[in-house]
């Protein structure tokens, strides 16, 4: 395994994922979005958030009237599906955690969504990695230091990649300011996918 890049302390494997496996994990996508489809949620401030959100596994992640947590139940009312053998076999191969995540994000970025620089600081257990797999068209994937002033570098996320806020990066501030959309051809309609794997209760 060639080693990852580090971008600020994030481990980045560039094009972890073949082209086969991403069209597989987009058809996994796909089934989870038809269980619990995608929402346009909108953020504490009023203002609706440019990218998509569903998940998958015990806890998804919810916007309330302005309130944001962890919830076992998805807005339309069941239960989250279950996390894909696809995902859970990228987590056990590269996050070096003994337990499998209790949830998986999926954000969705059309033309023009972009996500602001934060912290994944919801979460009860910070010694396990987010990670983040990447599909579909490029984003241009910020990263800063533990504090927002910090200086920030930024590199291409492509389809692919999975990259793992892990150790001392495990608070850092990230976001995504731009996608390169039409940039890929894994998704007919165009735009990204992102995944990403998270310990929510340490157990
Ligand atoms: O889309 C990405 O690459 C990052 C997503 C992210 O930071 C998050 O969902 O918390
Ligand atoms: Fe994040």
């Amino acid at each position: 395994m060639t080693p990852p890049l580090d971008l600020n302390g994030v481990a980045l494997h560039k094009a972890w994922l073949d082209r086969p496996a991403q069209e597989a994990m987009v058809e996994d996508v796909r089934a989870i979005a038809r269980a619990a489809p995608f929402q346009r949620y909108t953020t504490a401030w009023g203002k609706p958030m440019t990218v998509r959100m569903t998940a998958a596994g015990r806890l998804g992640w919810v916007i309330e009237r302005g309130r944001y947590r962890y919830a076992d139940r998805h807005p339309a009312g069941g239960p989250w599906p279950p996390i894909p053998d696809s995902v859970l076999s990228v987590w056990r191969a590269l996050s070096g955690w003994p337990r499998d995540p209790d949830s998986c994000l999926v954000n969705f970025y059309g033309e023009g969504a972009r996500m602001g620089l934060h912290r994944d600081e919801d979460e009860g257990e910070f010694a396990a990695p987010v990670l983040s797999i990447s599909l579909g068209d490029p984003a241009t994937f910020r990263v800063g230091g533990l504090e927002r002033r910090a200086p920030t570098r930024s590199t291409p996320l492509e389809s692919g990649d999975v990259a793992i806020l892990g150790g001392p990066a495990r608070l850092a501030y990230h976001g995504v300011d731009r996608i390169r959309f039409g940039g890929s051809t894994l998704l007919p309609e165009g735009g990204r996918i992102n995944l990403t794997l998270r310990v929510v209760t340490s157990a």
